[in-house]
């Protein structure tokens, strides 16, 4: 069995359209709508979930598009593989037979009956495991014999679900796959895959937009915003990155001094704070004893917040 894939991305630039006339056609520049990614880097741990995570637009797809070799980055470089012995994916049939990209469309095969693409898939798969494959596709309730047009946005959606979970592929690569799905079916979606991999580790990337829904998978984290890369490690590191301060808002505007102020919201006399960092033990107390309320900030706060480019210094 092909050990899980680690993957790299050093100072990637991806620019779509024709290369602009420059001298240097391999610089990519944020001002340009056509920039899809810039210098974006990060690693992604081998054995691990990583969620992608992004506004519309952010580069979300571009740079999972990379890892599976559908396109090169116009700058900067990309390495798949097994750690230590990665590689660029690009016309690379070792690296790309271990990666399995599922975007929403399901990717079937438009004229033949649905068992086809699956079929294919089968045959691709050196681990791909029959016996899942055919209870996922009963438990999500998708008839093998009907062809793609005929089955709705979000058996579709179902089918390319059962394609990266049963491939068991080293990289498997989940691009809001599951947008056209019902929430029961979403939710059985997470717990199975939550399932195999425990039982089969293996390099997860889930892209999504629906982040209160999937943070729990999440053990890793890249936040892309306007093709950059604004965040990127530990899940948990995201999830203790900033903190709620809610009481009168005298007390609060002094427990949040010299922060950058990411969300501010007042209900009457009292007002709530989302700050950015953390608060060690002492400044906890001391809030706390001014009558601060400190909570916690759920990822999804964390992302909008983040994202929303609204971060005021105090
Ligand atoms: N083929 C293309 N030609 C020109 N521009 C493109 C092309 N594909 C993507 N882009 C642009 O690149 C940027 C990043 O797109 P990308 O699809 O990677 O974002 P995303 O984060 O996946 O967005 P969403 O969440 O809306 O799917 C966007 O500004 C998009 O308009």
């Amino acid at each position: 069995m092909t050990p899980p894939f680690a993957a790299r991305l050093d100072g990637v630039g991806v620019r779509f359209g024709r290369p602009k006339a420059r001298a240097d056609q391999s610089l990519v520049d944020a001002r340009d709508p056509a920039t899809a990614l810039v210098d974006a880097t990060c690693t992604l741990r081998p054995g691990v979930i990583t969620g992608v995570l992004g506004r519309n637009g952010a580069g979300k797809t571009t740079m999972l598009s990379l890892l599976a070799a559908f396109r090169r980055p116009t700058s900067g470089s990309v390495l798949v593989g097994p750690e230590g012995a990665m590689e660029d994916p690009w016309e690379n049939t070792w690296i790309t037979s271990g990666v399995q990209l599922v975007r929403e469309s399901g990717d079937l095969f438009g004229d033949e009956a649905v068992k086809e693409t699956l079929k294919y898939y089968a045959d691709m798969r050196p681990e791909w495991d029959a016996d899942l494959a055919a209870r996922l596709l009963d438990l999500f309730e998708v008839d093998l014999r009907k062809k793609p047009a005929a089955l709705s946005r979000g058996k579709r959606s179902a089918v390319g679900a059962v394609v990266g979970l049963a491939g068991r592929a080293p990289l498997t690569i989940f691009d809001e796959v599951y947008l056209g799905m019902d929430a029961p079916t979403r939710y059985a979606f997470y717990d199975e895959l939550l399932a195999d991999y425990a039982e089969h580790p293996r390099t997860v990337l889930i892209s999504s937009h629906l982040v209160d829904e999937v943070d729990r998978l999440f053990e890793d984290v890249v936040v892309i915003d306007r093709g950059r890369v604004l965040v990127t490690g530990p899940a948990d590191d995201l999830r203790a990155r900033g903190a709620t301060l809610t009481g009168p808002a005298a007390d609060v505007e002094r427990a949040s001094a010299g922060r950058t102020v990411l969300h501010e919201r007042r209900l009457g006399p009292t007002t709530e704070l989302t700050v950015d960092g953390p608060l060690n033990d002492e400044e906890r107390a001391a809030a706390t004893d001014a009558g601060v309320t400190v909570g916690a900030v759920a990822i999804q706060d964390m992302f909008v917040h983040l994202t929303s480019g609204k971060g005021q210094d105090r």
